[in-house]
């Protein structure tokens, strides 16, 4: 049952609205996830779902996919315009991979919406590791590691000066012939993620999407307007 917290947020200021792209993959868990940070939340299928939301979940999921349907709901263009101009973002798996600017030998024709200067690797950790979970110190998230489920998950191969990483999988964990790799990013308001945060029960990694919002809702909002 999702409970609505809309005046959840201290300070008793408008909560931000948080969407969650559900062209395909799951949303359920995100949104519950982002209700307990105190975000109302809806979720997005069309432009004009996208003009309500201060902030947007791109879910897991298959990223061809995804890519095939955001084009066929007209919702491509619209995406592009909003992380261009500043829209806080949370991409996971799938998401990362649309977040991303460049996929590392795309399937044919699909495309990103871009917005993170990174180069990803689709279905990044080999068969033998094809779905793992572990703890993982994410810079930022404090109180403890983050305990990260990777499924099928993609990884970022190259970032650019302007991405801050925020975690890697140990070589160790990652598999045979794996290096460290750089599984959680942020560059400006976007942030991604090659694991699941809605599927651990932490919501420590949507918290920092939430935040972003409301610096993000309270830095547009008139000085006097906040009762
Ligand atoms: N769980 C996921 O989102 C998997 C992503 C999927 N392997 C892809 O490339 O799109």
């Amino acid at each position: 049952m999702v409970r609505n917290v809309a005046n959840a947020t201290a300070g008793g200021s408008h909560a931000p609205r948080v969407g969650v792209l559900a062209v395909q993959g799951d949303t359920r868990e995100h949104l519950a996830a982002l209700e307990r940070c105190g975000a109302r939340v809806s979720t997005v299928r069309r432009p004009g779902e996208l003009d309500e939301v201060d902030a947007l979940v791109l879910p897991g999921g298959e990223s061809t996919t995804i890519d095939r349907l955001v084009r066929a709901f007209d919702l491509a263009e619209p995406l592009r315009e909003r992380l261009a101009g500043g829209m806080p973002a949370l991409g996971s798996c799938a998401g990362m991979i649309l977040l991303a600017d460049r996929i590392e030998g795309p399937a044919a024709g699909q495309r990103t919406l871009g917005g993170i200067d990174m180069t990803v690797r689709r279905n990044a950790f080999g068969r033998q590791v094809d779905s793992f979970e572990c703890d993982l110190d994410v810079v930022g998230v404090e109180g403890g590691p983050v305990h990260a489920v990777f499924i099928r998950a993609p990884r970022a191969v190259e970032v650019g000066p302007g991405v801050e990483v925020l975690a890697r999988v140990p070589g160790a964990t990652a598999g045979p012939g794996q290096g460290d790799t750089i599984v959680a990013v942020r560059q400006g308001p976007l942030l991604a993620t090659a694991f699941h945060p809605e599927l651990s029960g932490d919501d420590r990694v949507h918290r920092l999407l939430v935040r972003s919002a409301e610096a993000t809702v309270a830095s547009t909002q008139a000085p006097h307007d906040g009762r």
